[in-house]
This record gives structure tokens, sequence and C-alpha cells, in this order.
């Protein structure tokens, strides 16, 4: 386990949500789209791998991705399952897109996602005419048949969810008709703002803080040239692990900092945290900047529930931080976090109470005592249990720096679902 500070410049790899859109909209594009920038993380892999069964040419040459996709409406029956693995991201939105065809898909995935609601994206897209077998409790494995044409529908989300947002606006793309999402809590909007991008005619309006989001369907898209910004999901780990180790001064560049993603770093600031954004530009329709982080003395805070969906997966790195902060810091309102890969809340309660830090549990949050910088003990010879979570096994990577013994955990091979070269880098960045 590396121990220095972090120091030097890095990049991390591509947005993972933007990389899955530019797949998928390129696929349904005609003509060719080039991809730059592209997270090749097994997660965006999965979906290539749809994609091509479902018609799609997708290949790599030299730094770039080419896709020849077939046209809103084209794609072609898939002659075996969909293989999803980890990605929760993958299946939500490929069962929108297929929920606007007249095709059949099975899906199936690993363990953790064997166990993930779709019963959220289930419901809008059953209104809108596909029908789906899934196992009890509206799991994976399943089955679900399209419908076109489909019906258009007005669906106010009953989560606050990107996932259920653009699998309905997806399934709305080749239905005729408006298909309408209404957002009472903004969550991440690549998926808008890619499809604008890529041609299709899309409204969003806001009223009494509410985002209503209307595709106008039977669309064509555009072939696109998409420079895919850094996954500020992924330089969460490196921002945190700078702060909390002394001496650290590290520049993360390239991170975008797309509102809807960004509530990390404000988070982090209130904590006193010293996160300067450097070169502030624009990257595929995206703000992004570089990141200069310094160590700090983190201090405790409330967490505002309101940032929630800004900030959904970097919560399991940010209690890293609030363990190494003086005072208590609390979270709440983040019942969607025990619906990710694995129970965040739990895993990140026993990871970090395993490696010494003092956490307690509620029903929709975590409340951590800081140690004010007091390094934890480490988790002895008893490894964490990741559960098939790269988010887990990479903050817990991040508490390693701060542990006198170091951090032991179970399995790291999941980190390559979103971030391949993590342990490259993190060594590099700490030696
Ligand atoms: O739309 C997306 O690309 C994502 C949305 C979020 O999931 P939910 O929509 O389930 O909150 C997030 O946790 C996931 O990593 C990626
Ligand atoms: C929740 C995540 O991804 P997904 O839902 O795509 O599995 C994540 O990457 O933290």
């Amino acid at each position: 386990m590396p121990r220095g500070p972090l120091t030097g410049r890095l990049r991390v790899p591509g947005d993972k949500s933007i990389s899955h859109r530019s797949i998928m909209f390129g696929a349904l594009a005609v003509g060719e789209t080039r991809v730059t920038g592209l997270l090749e993380g097994e997660d965006v892999m999965a979906t290539a791998e749809a994609m091509r069964k479902m018609g799609a040419q997708i290949e790599k040459i030299g730094g770039e991705w080419r896709i020849h996709g077939v046209g809103v409406g084209g794609l072609l029956q898939p002659e075996s399952p969909l293989e999803m693995g980890n990605s929760g991201t993958s299946t939500r939105l490929l069962m929108g897109l297929i929920a606007g065809h007249d095709i059949t898909a099975t899906f199936t995935g690993d363990a953790s996602l064997s166990k993930r609601p779709m019963g959220r994206v289930i419901e809008p897209l059953s209104q809108m005419g596909a029908s789906f077998e899934a196992s009890e409790g509206g799991t994976l494995p399943l089955t679900m048949r399209g419908a076109s044409p489909g019906v258009p529908i007005t669906y106010r989300l009953p989560v606050a969810s990107a996932q259920v947002k653009s699998a309905v606006l997806l399934a709305g793309l080749n239905t005729a008709g408006i298909t309408t999402v209404i957002e009472p809590v903004p969550t991440r909007d690549h998926s808008e703002r890619m499809l604008r991008g890529f041609g299709a005619e899309l409204e969003v309006e806001e009223v009494d803080g509410e985002r209503i989001i209307r595709i106008y369907g039977e669309a064509d898209l555009s072939p696109q040239q998409v420079e895919v910004p850094g996954d500020p999901s992924s330089a969460a780990f490196f921002i945190v692990a700078a702060l909390i180790t002394e001496g650290s001064d590290l520049m993360v560049e390239n991170v975008g900092l797309n509102p809807t993603r960004a509530g990390l770093i404000g988070v982090l600031r209130d904590m006193g945290g010293s996160i300067e954004e450097l070169d502030r530009r624009e990257i595929g329709g995206e703000p992004v900047a570089d990141l200069r982080v310094r160590y700090s003395k983190l201090t405790g805070i409330d967490v505002d529930p309101a940032v929630a969906p800004s900030m959904i997966d970097e919560f399991p790195v940010l209690f890293v931080a609030a363990s190494q902060a003086s005072g208590t810091t609390t979270t709440s309102g983040l019942d969607e976090l025990r619906v990710k890969e694995s129970d965040r809340l739990s895993a990140m309660a026993t990871a970090l109470a395993l490696a010494g830090a003092r956490v307690e549990e509620h029903e929709d949050g975590l409340t951590i005592y800081g140690s004010g910088g007091e390094p934890l003990a480490g988790t002895g010879d008893q490894p964490i249990a990741t559960h098939l979570d790269h988010r887990i096994a990479m903050s817990m990577a991040v508490a390693g720096l701060a542990a006198r013994d170091g951090v032991e955990i179970d399995d790291t091979s999941p980190i390559a679902t979103s971030f391949p070269n993590f342990m490259a880098l993190l060594d590099e960045a700490a030696a």
C-alpha cells in the first residue's frame, strides 16, 4: 500500500456516464460517430458488446472509437443474452432503448447486478407498451419485448435516478409523439445534453424547482465527434486521497464539473478542503477544469441531503474523508446508496469500523466521528468485504493511506468496471 504524499499531475479516465451514452447514441445515429477519451472499463465494454449484438459496428482505431449506427428504430434482435456484468447503467438504459423497438432481449448480470431493482424501469416502460418477464422481485435475469409503435407517456420520477429518467427518454426516441419526464429533484443531465447534441428534439423547462423534460419521438440522430471529459467520480478518490495525506499537492487534470455531478467538491470545500479550479473550459458540451488539491485539515459537517443526487457515487469516499476530519459528519437522505453495486451504507460502515473509525449507521445515512487527522489503526489481517463494488474497493484503498497498518481488501477486481488503472495511478501519485 503506498503511503507518501500525493504529488505531481494525473488524468483520470473518461466519464463513465458519458462513455455509455456516446456508444448508445452513436449506435443509433446513421453514419460514423467518433469518440475520444472513452472509458475502457468493463461496464462500458458491456454496453459496446450489447450494441454490437443489436447491429452496431464498434471498433477502436488508434486512440479513437468509431461507431457505425443502425438508426433510431433500426436495432436488430440480439441472438444471445445481453451480458451486463456489474453495470446498472448499461442495463437500465438499454432496457429503455429496447422498449422502443419491436425486439426481444434477455439481460443477465453478475451476482451484484442480479440483486438490483429493475422494477423502477419496468414500471414506466410497461406503461409505454413493453412487456417483461423478470425474476422474482423484479431483478435480472429478465427477458423483455419492446413495443413499436409504443405509447408516449408523462412520467414523474418516484426516485431521483438519472438511469430511470434516461430509460424513459430513450424509449421515447422511437415512440411517436412527446414523451415527458418530470424530475422533482435534478439528477445528472448527460442524456439531455448529449441527445440534443446528436440532433434529437428535446426541451427542458423548469417549473417550481422541478425539471420537465420532453422528447419528440421518431427522432433522427446524426453522428457526432465526442470528446469525453475525465470522470469526476473517479477523480473523487484522488481528491480525497490528497486532502487527507499530509504534504500532498496534486493536480488532477481535465475533470468534468457538470453541476449535476460536482456536489462532492462543494462539500469538501465546506469541510475546509483546498481545491482550486484552474483553466476552466468546455469539452464535449461539459464544463471541465484542472483541479489543484492540497492537504487540508478537514472539519466535519452536516451534509445537506439536497446535494445527494449531485454526488451520489461519491459518498463512500466522502465517508473516508469524514473519518479523518475533526468533529462529526452527518449524512441523511441516502436510501439510494442501499441499492447500488452493494448496500453502500452498510458496506462502508462495516469497512470503516473494521479499519478503526467511529461510525454509526442509520436507515438513510451514516454519522462519522472524525479522528481529527489521527491515523486509523488499519484492518489487521481481516480483509474488507467489497461485495463486488468498485467504489467500496477504491474508497478503502484511499482509507489505507490514512491507516497505520494499511487496509486489506478482499477483492480488487471490481475496480476494473470503472477505473482499470486506479491502482497504478495511486502508486504513481503516492510514490
Ligand atoms: O445515469 C448514469 O449514468 C448513472 C446514474 C446513477 O445511478 P441512478 O440513476 O441509479 O442514481 C449513478 O449512480 C450511476 O453510477 C450512473
Ligand atoms: C452505481 C454505479 O454504477 P451502475 O449503476 O452503472 O452499476 C457506480 O458506478 O457507482
